[in-house]
């Protein structure tokens, strides 16, 4: 293998990957693509698609280096959210045009420049030791900014009825808030959504006698879901929030009372609680609004039911500390920074990953990511590449 068959070069990595307009559930042509740098650095790559019921197939890719323990897990996605108004893009999303020492174009940083800089990590290890003593992966999806069914979930399961063991796991999404070293993500707070629907009387607003108004009632369960809080974080976890994400009530009338308001909501949660003990505290909360209404007044009983999205994500913490410290003392080694270990952002597929094995995330900046003109600092791809070179080398030292 000479070195320059080798995806040694992270830019040219994320230009070929960016250049594929995959769009969930769209592939684009993007596995493919990371598939053609793989292979020359000696990777057995399988693709596989799954289906489901009312969604779309996706298509995702496995591929190993090595047989021997310990085994690393490198996971990601190659689709990525749609560019919007392509017009107010100073480039086209899918050129990756550099202007400036930046790569524009959407995928950039979330999260096809932590797949690239990770091949480069890896073509530049094989290139100087050869093979590792001991093997790694990559799980790739195309379903992360979807609805996650034909994605990680499936391919772990997929993996693992294979045999397939890992001994830890780095996932490349973008964790520095705003600078190469600030951040690494060592667990997620949990995700559960629902939506309130109150049901009234129909009427005409001058009669209100003769109606039941249901947003007196959608603003008391909000205020009620929204007044006191949940707890104030964990030694490890931010405060558990809620935010009300909207409020309907389709009515274009200014005379008439609708029928039925209904109010959607999501909270990010910690380890205080699970799906179960938060569906509990939030109908206890709606019931004790729902007695409040009613007492004292001649108004009926509140007419309302609660229904939670089926899947709720839990919150997970990696206890890993040789993981972490393998990490963490990676960017320490290349940006001088001592990284925050943190909880804090969204959820991501290591909700999944950490039932198989302990799992890291970090990866670059994240402050363009999804917005118009995402893009990344060649620097800081080059940072990211250096960080998992030094994570490789301490990995299989
Ligand atoms: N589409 C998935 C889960 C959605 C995951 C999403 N994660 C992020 O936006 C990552 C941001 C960050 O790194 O902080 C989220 O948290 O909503 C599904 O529906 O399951
Ligand atoms: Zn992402
Ligand atoms: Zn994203």
């Amino acid at each position: 293998m000479t070195k320059e068959t080798l995806a040694t070069d992270p830019v040219a990595n994320l230009s070929a990957l960016v250049r594929c307009a995959s769009v969930t559930p769209a592939d684009g042509g993007a596995l493919g693509a990371l598939e053609a740098m793989l292979v020359p650095l000696g990777f057995s790559v399988e693709r596989v698609t799954f289906s489901d019921d009312d969604t779309a197939d996706v298509e995702n890719l496995y591929a190993r280096l090595g047989s021997a323990e310990p085994h690393l897990m490198f996971a990601g996605h190659t689709d990525v959210v749609p560019p919007g108004d392509v017009a107010a893009w100073s480039k086209p999303p899918f050129e990756a045009a550099i202007v400036d020492d930046m790569m524009i174009g959407r995928g950039t940083v979330d999260m096809k420049g932590g797949i690239a800089a990770f091949v480069a990590a890896c073509a530049s290890y094989i290139a100087e030791n050869g093979p590792p003593k001991g093997s790694i992966s990559f799980l790739i999806t195309g379903d992360e900014e979807g609805p996650s069914i034909n994605g990680t979930e499936k391919l772990l399961k997929h993996a693992d009825a294979k045999g397939e063991v890992w001994q830890g796991a780095i996932v490349g999404e973008p964790t520095n808030p705003e600078a190469m070293g600030d951040m690494i993500k060592i667990g997620r707070r949990g995700s559960l959504s629902g939506i309130i629907t109150v049901h009234g009387v129909q009427g005409h607003v001058a009669y209100p006698h003769l109606a039941d108004n249901p947003i007196r009632a959608i603003v008391a369960f909000c205020n009620a879901l929204l007044d006191t809080p949940f707890d104030h974080g964990t030694d490890t976890f931010p405060a558990t929030n809620l935010e009300i994400t909207s409020i309907d009530v389709g009515n274009p009338s200014v005379n008439v009372i609708p029928s039925k308001a209904t109010a959607a909501f999501n909270v990010r949660f910690n380890d205080r609680w699970d799906a179960e003990s938060l569906q509990m505290d939030i109908h206890n909360r709606l019931d004790q609004a729902a007695e409040r209404l009613r007492s004292g007044t001649e108004r009926p009983p509140v007419d309302f039911d609660i229904t939670w999205k089926e899947r709720p994500s839990p919150s997970f913490l990696t206890r890993d500390e040789t993981l972490i410290a393998a990490m963490q003392q990676a960017v320490e080694s290349v940006t001088g920074r001592t990284p925050k270990l943190s909880t804090t952002g969204g959820t991501s597929d290591a909700r999944f990953i950490k039932d198989y094995c302990p799992v890291v995330e970090f990866g670059l900046v994240g402050q363009t990511m999804h917005m118009v003109d995402e893009r990344v600092a060649l620097s800081d791809l080059r940072t990211l590449t250096q960080i998992y070179r030094q994570f490789l080398d301490r990995w299989f030292a």
